[in-house]
Formats: structure tokens, sequence, C-alpha cells
């Protein structure tokens, strides 16, 4: 006997993934997941039904829109209406749960508060689906909700709780949200009078929904199970070979030879007296000729102490040659380039994604298992990709300036220095054979500069001069647009950016010196990178926010920051946990949690999600932020790499869902790309690795910029905030930058 199997229509949702997860881990079945638009049925009703035909049941998901408009919902508006021989169950969620109530007379209509991230108890029949149910608490995702009869006046109150009404005789109600005070009683739960639909409004899936989220579906499988029984409907067997095998993204990619001579050995030395400072450890090796143009991913330290060692406690010197290998993309021209030994070796059309495997292939190639454990990075590719290159990756258009830049940049990095802040080690590290000299040579500076211990306090005086940014009005006029799609239910939070202009005389070594010591991070960046044709790329950058890393073992680590409150005179770390404690700050942060949880669960070889932290108060320079953790093990033969491609753009510069975020922002931040702001810069290890932050509180420019240098700076937007508030949040995080370059 086939295994059952269930059809996911995905309403390009960022938390359809875990409803997936949630149902596997709940029902011992098959999930197969289609998009609303799916190509092979949207013009084709009898290929539809007859693939309908293939399965059990059927999950209607969340998704951005409104039910009457047939392309937000798009093939789950045709399953109300199918023909008999063709009728399955059917759990409708949220838009999925708006879309099933409206085509049998329900009324969807805006609420006066929208409920987004907002966590609330559900008051149920204890009928159907419901059950045996306890108490549910519930997270809901919404700004749209069905009335069963016409609403007069502002609140809409049901004459009855559980009876169905004369608009919508077949809708049994099930469950309300009793708790709005604003919006009056919320349809929660129904279930049609004869068809096998049942519906909830609220996320089952989300990390703050209680376990009554695993009982719905427990339950609704039986409910399902003894309407199959009752009608004897038989599933039609599935010739698996008819399942589209997915697309080769390597395929026609090129390879590139690693020469025989490549060491497949890490050399490492390690000193362990007196750690240097970074910026003086890389001033002396200049001075010495050790070093070129260093990469550095510094954690930055307080009083000589890791500002956070959880996620700082290394910083990172690469050191490469004008011989080392560098690979660039360019989303607008869709072109892949890697120079070695300063030519141009490979040049072809390509997307995002087969760079992504081009990536991943070329990391195997170069895995090496025998380095010094204690050290994160033993070698391998340091650099960044850019916002565009994520929004590439989701398909959503990325803006163009009309300039031709790279979208994404790595340096293959053979000999490094990695200093480990918290047990005071440094490594001296390379990739070559052969490479004792030079070693020796940066041991010794390194074992130099330790004693001198100096301050690393700038030598250079840097100022700043702001050119142009954002203006009040406009921007708050800016915040108002996004809540008016947050109310249309286009969105459930969006991250709202936009980019200042600097004048600053100085080199950005200058530049960056000066932002490490007034504003350290456990993601400070220092990367020059430059082309044989003389384009180059500067970015000082301190960044509190990781991204994603990953150990070599294959653990992977999201750790979003979403929620922020300035410091200042009273602003105790108890008042801002007090702040960021209340529901607008928690709803942004559970949002985004339940958005990343969603890009794990879907890449291949992760199991399992976990939530290790959620919303716990960490202190930086300037801001408190709220930071939550995401973890899950991809399981080799596939690869971390895989995450990251499936997660870019980073959902906290982003917003929920992350597809149509994208698009509104586009629009509402007038086409500007992003650039670098809102990308990612981190490595990818030899030893299988890798480490990469949130590009924020960054300055960065091209060398044709001359001495413009661009910060991006925004904040997220929900129902919840005050115009004024944002632009405040917005100025705090880039003084944060600007005030440390004044
Ligand atoms: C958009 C920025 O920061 C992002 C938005 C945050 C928020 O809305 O609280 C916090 C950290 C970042 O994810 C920025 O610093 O420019
Ligand atoms: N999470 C959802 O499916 C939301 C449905 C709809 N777009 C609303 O905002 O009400």
């Amino acid at each position: 006997m086939q295994r059952q199997r269930i059809l996911f229509i995905d309403a390009y949702d960022s938390f359809s993934n875990s409803i997936i997860a949630l149902v596997q881990a709940e029902l011992s079945v098959t999930v197969e997941s289609i998009r609303i638009d799916d190509p092979r049925f949207v013009l084709n009703d009898g290929a539809f039904f007859s693939y309908l035909d293939g399965f059990d049941a059927v999950v209607a998901g969340p998704g951005p829109g409104h039910p009457a408009n047939a392309e937000d919902v798009g093939l789950i508006g045709k399953l109300w209406s199918l023909p008999d021989e063709h009728l399955l169950p059917v759990l409708g969620i949220c838009l999925g749960f708006q879309s099933l109530c409206s085509a049998f007379g329900g009324h969807v209509a805006r609420l006066r508060e929208p409920r987004h991230g907002i966590m609330a108890m559900v008051t149920h029949s204890k009928k159907g689906i419901f059950s045996g149910a306890g108490k549910v608490i519930a997270t809901q995702y919404h700004s749209l909700h069905v009335q069963l009869e016409k609403g007069e006046g502002e609140v809409w109150e049901p004459t009855e709780l559980w009876k169905p009404s004369q608009q919508c005789p077949d809708l049994v109600p099930l469950a309300w949200d009793l708790m709005s005070v604003k919006n009056g009683p919320i349809l929660m739960g129904v279930q049609h009078s004869e068809k096998p639909f049942w519906g909830v409004q609220y996320h089952p899936e989300s990390i703050c929904t209680n376990n009554e989220g695993q009982r719905l579906i427990l339950k609704w499988w039986e409910e399902v199970s003894s309407w199959s029984a009752k009608q004897g409907r038989v599933v039609s067997e599935v010739d698996e070979d008819r399942v589209d095998t997915p697309t080769d993204d390597a395929k026609d990619m090129p390879n590139i030879k690693v020469a025989d001579s490549a060491a497949k050995n890490v050399h490492c030395s390690t000193v362990d007296d007196v750690l240097p400072d970074v910026a003086d450890l890389v001033e002396v090796l200049k001075e010495c000729s050790l070093s070129a143009e260093p990469l550095i991913l510094e954690s930055g330290s307080r009083n000589g102490k890791p500002v956070n060692p959880e996620t700082g406690r290394f910083s990172i010197i690469g050191l490469p040659e004008a011989s080392s290998m560098h690979i660039r993309y360019s989303t607008a021209r869709s072109s892949l380039q890697v120079v070695e030994d300063g030519v141009v070796s490979v040049e072809k059309q390509a997307d995002i994604r087969q760079v992504f495997s081009f990536i991943d292939d070329y990391m195997r190639s170069r895995k090496v298992i025998n380095g010094p454990v204690g050290s994160s990075f033993w070698g391998g590719l340091v650099g960044f990709i850019s916002y565009e290159a994520g929004l590439e990756s989701i398909d959503v258009p990325p803006s163009v300036d009309g300039s031709d830049r790279p979208d994404l940049w790595f340096v293959f990095v053979e000999r490094s220095v990695v200093l480990d802040h918290v047990d005071g080690v440094a490594y001296v590290q390379s990739l070559r054979d052969g490479d004792g000299e030079w070693m020796s040579s940066v041991k010794a500076a390194v074992a130099r500069c330790g004693e001198k211990a100096e301050s690393g306090v700038s030598k250079v005086k840097v100022s700043a001069e702001l050119l142009e940014g954002p203006d009040m009005e406009e921007y708050c006029s800016k915040v108002r647009r996004c809540q008016a799609e947050l109310r249309a239910g286009e969105s459930y939070e969006l991250c709202l950016t936009d980019q200042s202009r600097l004048n600053i005389e100085a080199d950005a070594w200058s530049i960056y010196r000066q932002l490490r010591s007034r504003n350290p991070a456990p993601f400070g960046a220092y990367l020059r990178l430059q082309d044989g044709d003389g384009a180059g790329f500067s970015v000082a950058g301190s960044s509190p926010e990781r991204f994603l890393s990953w150990s070599r073992s294959g653990t992977c680590q999201f750790r979003p920051i979403k929620g922020t409150v300035k410091k200042g005179p009273g602003v105790t770390r108890a008042k801002a946990e007090e702040v960021l404690g209340s529901a607008k700050e928690r709803a942004e942060n559970l949002m985004i949690v339940d958005l990343i949880r969603h890009d794990l669960a879907g890449v291949e070889g992760v199991d399992e999600v976990r939530v290790p932290k959620l919303m716990t108060v960490e202190e930086y320079e300037t801001v408190f932020q709220l930071t939550s953790v995401i973890e899950g093990d991809v399981r080799a033969p596939a690869s971390p790499i895989a995450a990251l491609a499936a997660s870019l753009p980073p959902g906290s510069m982003t917003g929920a869902p992350k597809k149509r975020s994208c698009e509104i922002l586009k629009e509402i931040e007038a086409g500007k790309p992003r650039g670098l702001y809102s990308g990612v810069i981190g490595y990818f290890d030899v030893g299988g690795g890798g480490d990469f932050s949130v590009v924020i509180r960054t300055a960065f420019k091209w060398d044709d910029d001359g001495d413009r240098w661009r910060v991006g700076a925004g904040g997220a937007i929900t129902a919840l905030s005050e115009a004024d508030a944002e632009w405040e949040e917005m100025v705090t995080k880039r003084e944060s930058v600007l005030k440390s370059l004044s």
C-alpha cells in the first residue's frame, strides 16, 4: 500500500515549510508542495483534478493578499467547487481559511487593528477538529477576518457563536478569538456542514502556538480518515516516475580545476601569550610586507572583552595576495567571473542558484579535514553577497541603477591569522605547503604585537560629513504607505530602509580603525576588494547581527535581531527589557523567528528546527536589541551552503511574507538598490564551516564613488508602529556609524 499523501498548496507564504514540517511530524504521510500558480494546473482544471485524485487530503496555506483576489489564492480557489467525483478533504489555514469561508458566503473585511505576530486565546466549541482540545493559545498573522453575516457598525458582533448564520448556512463556526477589544469577536475556525472542509484563521505551526497546534493536525486527520472511510474514497496510485525531477543547478557550470599541488593540509602554529589588537597586528604585518590588503572579519571588544562572546569570539584576518582566486557575480548581467592569478579564467552566463552550487562544488573540492579544531576558519572564501543577489534568489527582479557592479564577491584566502578572544590563542595558518618561512615571520609579528598590547586607538582622526539622506516627512510617509499595505493584508511586517551618503576624506583603513574603536561589534568587517581593472570596493562595518553560521558538522544557526531600544540616560537594561517585552516588539521578533524557521525547514537534510533562545535582550554600544536563535542540523551529503542559498535576503531585512514584502519595499523604496546594505558578509571555510553577518551599521563605497560612502539604515514597520518613532529608530541606527565617524 502506498504511504498516505497530503498536498500542500503554497500561496508564497513565509511559514509554509513549517506547516509542512508540522504535518510530517504529526502524521506518517508524504507531503508534496505546489505553488498556487503552478503552470501545469492554473489553466487546466482537468489536469488539476486528476492530480488531486492522487492525494488523501490537501492543506491550503496562508499567504499575502485577499481571498477575493484570484491571483492571491490561485489554485486554492478551485478547491471549494470540486466536482463530487474529485472531492477530497481540505484544511485551510489563514488565507486558505478565508478563501474557504468566502466561497461559502462569508464576508472578508479588514480588522480595525491587524493581528500580526499576536498570541491570543482561542475559545472553541470542543467539536470536530477541536474535540478534546484544551486551552488553545495561538499566533495570528492576519489583517483580514471573516464575518459570517453582514456586519453593521464598527465592530461586528455575530448573533450566534456556534450556529451557522443565515448568510453562511454551510459554515459551522468552531472557534473564536474573543480577546480583542478593538476588533470584537474574530472567527478562528469553521467546518463545512457537509463537505470535508475545515479551516483555521490562526497559525498552528508558529513557535508561539501551544501544543494544541499539533493536536489540531491529529484531530483533523482523524476527521479526514473517518470521512474518507465513510465515502469509500480511493486514492489513485501515483506513478513515481511521473514526478518531475528537480533541475540540476550545477549543470553546465564550469569546473574549476583545483591544482593537484593544492594543499590538503592546514599548516598551523599557535601563539597563546597575550593576544595582539587586530588593527595593530594588521599594521605591523603591512609594515613588514607580510600582508597586502587584509580581509578582516573582527569580533569587536570593549575594555579587552568581546562585545558578545557568543557570536563574537573569533577575529579572522585573511591575507590574500595578487594571485588569489576571486569569484564575482553580477545579478544585472547574470554573469559569473572567476579570476585566477590575476587573469579571468571563467566568464559565464549563470543565475544565482548556479553560482551557489558552483561555490558548493568548489568548497567540496577544497575540503580539508585536519586543521586546528579550536580555530573557526582555516582558510577559504571571504566576501559578500548583496541584497539584490538575494532578491534574484527568490525571483523578485532586482532593482538596478545602471551600474555594473558585482553582487557577490569572494576571495579565496590561503593565509590567515585567527584570534580566539575567549581562550586567548592566535592561530597562524597557511594552506600552502612549504610556507614555513612566512609562518614564522607572522608568528613573530603576532608575538611582538601581543607584548606591546597597544590600545588599538586610531592614529588618524576621521571626520564624516552627511551629504544627503532621507527626509523626515518623506520617511514618515513611507512608513504610512507600509502600514496601508499591512492593513490590506499584503504583508505582516515590512523592513523599511533608506540610505545616506557621507563624505569622508580618509582612507578605508583609517575609517575602519575609528569605527571599530567607537562602535565595537561582534561582526566588525573590513574589506578592500580590487579587480585587475582597477575597480575596487571598500567596506567598514560594525554589525551586531549574525545571519547564519554553520559548524563543520553541519549545525546551522540563525540569530535574527528585531526590536531596538536606544541607549541613553535612564535607559537601564531593566528598562530596555520592559520596552522590548511589549507586545509590539515581541510581535516583530516572533514574525522573523517564524519566517526563519520556515527558511531552514525547507533546506534539504534538515529534519528538525529548534529555537534554543526566544527573544533575549542583548546590549551593544549604542542600543539594546531583542535577539532569537534558530538552529537545525543539515545531514550530509546535503550542504549547509544550501541553507544560505535558501534564506537570502535575510528575513530581518525584508519582513514577512518575504517575497511579497520585497516587492512592496522595492516600490516604496523607489527602486533604489540596497547593494551591500541588507546583504551578508562572511566566509566559507575549507573545513566545512561558515559564518555570515547581516550587513547593517556599515559604510561602503566603490572606488569610482570618490570619497562618498553609503550607509543604510531602517527598521521593521508593523501595524502598531508610530511613524516618528520609526524615523527616530532609523536615525539611531544610522548614528551608530555616523557618530563613530565624526
Ligand atoms: C534595518 C536595520 O536593522 C534591522 C532591523 C532591526 C529592527 O527593526 O529592530 C534590528 C536589526 C536589524 O535586523 C538597520 O540597522 O539598518
Ligand atoms: N497569514 C495569512 O494567510 C494572511 C491572510 C490575509 N492576507 C490577511 O492578512 O488576513
